[in-house]
């Protein structure tokens, strides 16, 4: 592994483009403890939340949102992008970056556009089928690029010599010990040790199809002795709980320490995002996943292999309600051997070593400019 001096991350959205990013740069920092590590976010993106805690120096640039459709007119109607690219070039300067890694989110264009007017190398990180526009935009520009999950290259052409990576995912979570961490966490959420744990989560913005069934379905849960970790989702309107619930049903906004839930945690219902599905695979936690109908199907492609794999269950948004808890949740929640089952499933589908395996590419990247 070669030395790297300074990297530019670019990623930034939501949490799914995020959450990356962060571990990467934390494998970087155990790897080169004298690297100059440098984000780039845009102004309202959920970086300016997460990056700058986590120690990391954020620099802020012009948005400019791409079209849904990649075509040569964003070239020709330049003067925000030039001005953002203008933007991320100074910072790239300034910094003297060897390399640019981008993880997708618009605010990664003005990185590879300016990179690549540099002729420095760029790496690509994608984890979704189809390639997110950003994405789609930096592969112009190199040939590096790096996948999370093995199926990815046989789905889109643009991915056919990528290389299969996995996902960067939080030391928080690839050293999580579910069973040592459980105690404390069924503790600092208030749950009972003697009965099963639904973790409910609809991503890092929050889903509310997913907060109406599951809240909806909190009386038939909790008498039947399921109890609840319900994340609002940081985007989202709060919704009712019933009071008077003879197990607890606990509701928290957001969750920074992520792996305090999946610990409590024995089945989880979530969306398709692909670090969530990487997380509960590196996991072991079987899981039912309802995939966001509305972009490119691209979350139903990151589920399918997991739940054909027998690590979980899928069902289609629009089935999803309080009687389908009733009905599939709560029996699958209260058998432990079928849940045993699933996390194995799930456990074999999963990896851990996503951030080695990405910081192995770049250096071979930056070896071979
Ligand atoms: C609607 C939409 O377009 N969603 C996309 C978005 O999802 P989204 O941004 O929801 O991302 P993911 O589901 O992939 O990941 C969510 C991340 O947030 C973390 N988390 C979540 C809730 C919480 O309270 N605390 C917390 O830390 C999870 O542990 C995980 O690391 O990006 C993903 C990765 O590009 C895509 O696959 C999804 O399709």
């Amino acid at each position: 592994m070669g030395v790297l001096r300074s990297v530019v991350l670019a990623g930034g959205g939501t949490g799914g483009h995020i959450y990356p990013l962060l571990a990467f740069a934390d494998c970087l920092r155990r790897h080169f403890p004298e690297v100059r590590i440098t984000t780039l976010g845009s102004p309202k993106g959920m970086e300016n939340e997460l990056i700058p805690p986590a120690g990391y120096d954020l620099r802020v640039i012009p948005a400019f949102q791409l079209p849904r459709a990649l075509n040569l007119d964003l070239l020709r109607t330049p003067d925000r992008m030039y001005k953002s690219a203008h933007a991320a070039g100074k910072v790239i300067d300034e910094v003297e970056a060897d390399v640019v890694v981008g993880f997708g989110g618009y605010v990664s264009v003005p990185a590879y556009l300016a990179a690549w007017r540099r002729e420095l190398p760029i790496v690509v990180h994608e984890v979704n089928v189809p390639p997110g526009v950003a994405n789609r935009m930096g592969m112009k520009f190199t040939k590096n690029i790096a996948v999370g999950f093995p199926h990815q290259p046989q789905l889109a052409e643009s991915l056919r010599d990528a290389r299969v990576v996995g996902v960067p995912l939080r030391t928080a979570i690839t050293g999580l010990d579910r069973p040592a961490l459980r105690p404390e966490a069924l503790a600092h959420f208030g749950l009972r040790p003697d009965l099963p744990v639904l973790f409910v989560s609809g991503g890092s913005s929050g889903a509310r199809t997913i907060n109406l069934a599951v809240a909806g379905a909190a009386k038939k849960l909790s008498h039947a002795g399921v109890q609840v970790l319900h994340v609002q989702g940081g985007r989202n309107d709060p919704f009712d709980v019933p009071s008077d619930l003879p197990v607890p049903y606990v509701v928290v906004p957001y969750l920074s320490d992520m792996q305090l839930g999946y610990a409590a945690a024995d089945l989880m219902l979530c969306r398709g995002g692909a670090i969530t599905v990487a997380e509960t695979t590196a996991l072991g936690l079987p899981a039912i996943y309802v995939p966001y109908p509305y972009s490119n199907q691209e979350q139903r492609r990151n589920a399918g292999p997991v739940v054909e794999a027998g690590g979980g269950l899928l069902v289609d948004n629009a089935e999803l309600s309080p009687d389908w808890v009733e009905r599939t949740v709560i029996p699958l929640a209260r058998d432990p051997q079928r849940l045993a089952a699933m996390g194995t499933a799930a456990s074999a589908y999963g990896r851990r070593d996503g951030d080695e395996a990405l910081l192995d590419f770049v250096c071979q990247a930056v070896a071979g400019r």
